[in-house]
């Protein structure tokens, strides 16, 4: 990570301009990575953004920004006294610079609460969304960090299709581009967007194009991007048509990276620097929306931000940077599952079955390799089970998709390609099979679980190869308020030195099997019940290891799915 920001803050420092953006970087007024790593850009700032210098015409950006942007004062977004907005970021514990838009309480004045409401079946806005969504109308750049089901796709869409309606001139091409880390992440935020464009009755005006695919890419190629105004993408497709000129992104008002903080890691950052050069320069407003947000990432971000303000709702730290959890929402666990190394898993998680694991229930592996070993173990047991990996064709993941969504199949064996932004409403439980690779992950991992006002429950399993890891992610449970036996927190400060090594560096497992499974109590069930039909599950030779956790690899392995699409 350290080395992809370094690489990002070279190439773009000297701001996001464009085409002009290499020579600008090149002028004397450069700043040099060194500096954008070691020196915070708005060391005026205190953990969650507030301003806490006491001059406010001296130059800090958000105060002069606020000041130009009195002109918008007519827009028309909610308009509260100044205490009712203080009552309700308090309440709503959203925390935010002064001096930007009060929070709006519905999308009313915006003529778009029906449209919304029947989107989300919801009238009140999350509070990300009363707090985001009339920033972005005023056209400050957004940091939003608020938890994993709170809301935060429309908190950009609505404001993003609320500025389309309100153009006078058509651009010509898109004004608004979407970039999220997954193909299967790019299908649904087009899906809401969709669905929000159509309730809106504004599907005629405004066009959504998706662009996940090589034939999406030859679909924009004849000037179909020009028809477009809102693009979703994944990056390494985006560069592809950028380099195939299929889209034209000079035209891009407001560029939104969801997960934005996966996408500043290493196997994204060479395409992230090539869309920004591709986009509108200083016309292009970048806004950033997660759950989680390391601090080296807002730092390098800000570099190309013009207008940043930042926006955190409920949020706790974590090694130094922030993150969201709600655990009123999720039920947090954690089991030691050692004593018969692999097989003891095995054996905890026959335990969950038969003492009744809430379905439908995510289950998380370290790589595609585990997933197909742990489908091949339990696919015997009568329970409707998948798995989804990046190694499945997009044909099987999307029927793996489906399925799961529909209820057919109860438990999905996945690896952390599902484990940012996928909303699976109904989710009940997640498990952590394998202990995930950082605490960011472990967030975004549990987070498939009580969204949107639900509740649910999180396991997460350890061994002793885990310890050194667990005190990071126990550490974040414990700020969201979650609780855990003392002992976790007695894990002794040598294994936390340790845990800063291994971090990313998941340990080597056993395969899973269940060659010492005589002393559990579970009955497997007869050999001669069918086997469940799974293609491309479970082949011994199947998969590549470094499927693992947080790999934006992932998306390389959907380029080669061409023929299924
Ligand atoms: N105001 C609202 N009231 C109730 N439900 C809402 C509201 N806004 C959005 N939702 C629903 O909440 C669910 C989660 O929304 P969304 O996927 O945007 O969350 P998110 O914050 O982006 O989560 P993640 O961090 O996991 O990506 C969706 O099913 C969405 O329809």
């Amino acid at each position: 990570m350290e080395e992809a920001l370094e690489k990002i803050s070279a190439g773009l420092v000297g701001g996001n301009k464009g085409r002009d953006r290499r020579s600008a970087a090149e002028s004397s007024n450069r700043i040099t990575s060194d500096e954008v790593l070691t020196k915070p850009l708005h060391s005026s700032l205190d953990f969650f953004g507030s301003y806490k210098g006491k001059d406010s015409a001296s130059g800090h950006p958000e105060q002069v920004n606020v000041k130009k942007r009195k002109r918008d004062k007519q827009d028309d977004e909610a308009k509260e006294t100044k205490p009712v907005a203080l009552g309700v970021r308090k309440r709503y514990r959203v925390r935010t610079e002064a001096g930007l838009p009060d929070p709006m309480r519905s999308f009313q004045k915006w003529k778009l609460e029906k449209a919304f409401e029947s989107v989300t079946g919801a009238f009140e806005l999350t509070e990300i969304q009363s707090q985001a969504a009339p920033c972005m109308k005023q056209k400050y750049e957004v940091i939003a960090v608020a938890p994993t089901g709170s809301g935060k796709t429309l908190a950009y869409i609505v404001p993003v299709v609320k500025l389309a309606m309100n153009r006078k001139k058509p651009l010509g091409a898109a004004g608004c581009l979407i970039l999220v880390p997954t193909k299967e992440l790019a299908e649904q935020v087009a899906r809401v967007t969709q669905r929000f464009l159509d309730a809106a009755k504004v599907d005629d005006e405004i066009k959504l194009k998706l662009v996940v695919s090589k034939a999406h890419v030859s679909g924009l190629a004849g000037g179909g991007s020009k028809r477009a105004n809102i693009l979703v993408a994944t990056p390494m497709r985006l560069v592809h048509a950028i380099r195939s000129r299929a889209v034209e992104l000079s035209r891009v008002r407001d560029l939104i990276l969801d997960e934005a903080d996966k996408l500043f890691e290493d196997g994204f950052m060479d395409q992230l620097d090539e869309v920004l050069m591709a986009t509108g320069g200083k016309k292009t407003r970048i806004h950033l929306f997660s759950a989680t947000l390391p601090p080296k990432v807002e730092e390098v971000a800000r570099t190309v931000m013009k207008t940043p303000v930042k926006i955190v709702v409920g949020g706790q730290s974590y090694g130094g940077g922030t993150a969201a959890v709600d655990a009123s929402t999720v039920k947090q666990r954690f089991m030691f599952a050692d004593g018969q190394g692999e097989a003891g898993k095995v054996a905890a998680f026959r335990r969950l079955l038969t003492e009744g694991l809430m379905p439908p229930t995510l289950v998380f592996v370290q790589s595609q390799d585990r997933a197909s070993q742990l489908f091949k173990e339990l696919v015997f047991d009568g329970v409707n089970i998948d798995a989804i990996h990046a190694n499945r064709t997009a044909a099987q993941r999307s029927t793996a998709v489906e399925n799961f969504r529909s209820g057919r199949v109860w438990i999905l064996i996945a690896t952390d390609l599902m484990a940012r932004g996928i909303d699976f409403r109904t989710i009940n439980t997640v498990v952590n099979y394998d202990l995930p690779a950082s605490p960011s992950a472990y967030v975004h991992r549990i987070g498939r679980t009580g969204r949107a006002g639900r509740t649910g429950q999180a396991i997460t399993f350890f061994t002793e190869d885990d310890k050194p890891l667990l005190r990071k992610i126990v550490n974040v449970a414990v700020a969201s308020g979650a609780e855990v036996p003392k002992w976790m927190l007695d894990i002794k400060p040598g294994e936390r030195v340790k845990a800063s090594l291994q971090e990313k560096r998941q340990p080597r497992r056993d395969r899973i099997g269940t060659a010492k499974l005589s002393d559990v109590a579970f009955k497997r069930p007869s050999k001669k019940r069918k086997r469940q039909r799974h293609n491309g599950i479970g082949s011994d030779d199947a998969a590549d290891p470094s499927d693992a956790a947080d790999d934006p690899g992932d998306e390389d392995v959907f380029q080669d799915d061409e023929d299924d699409e």
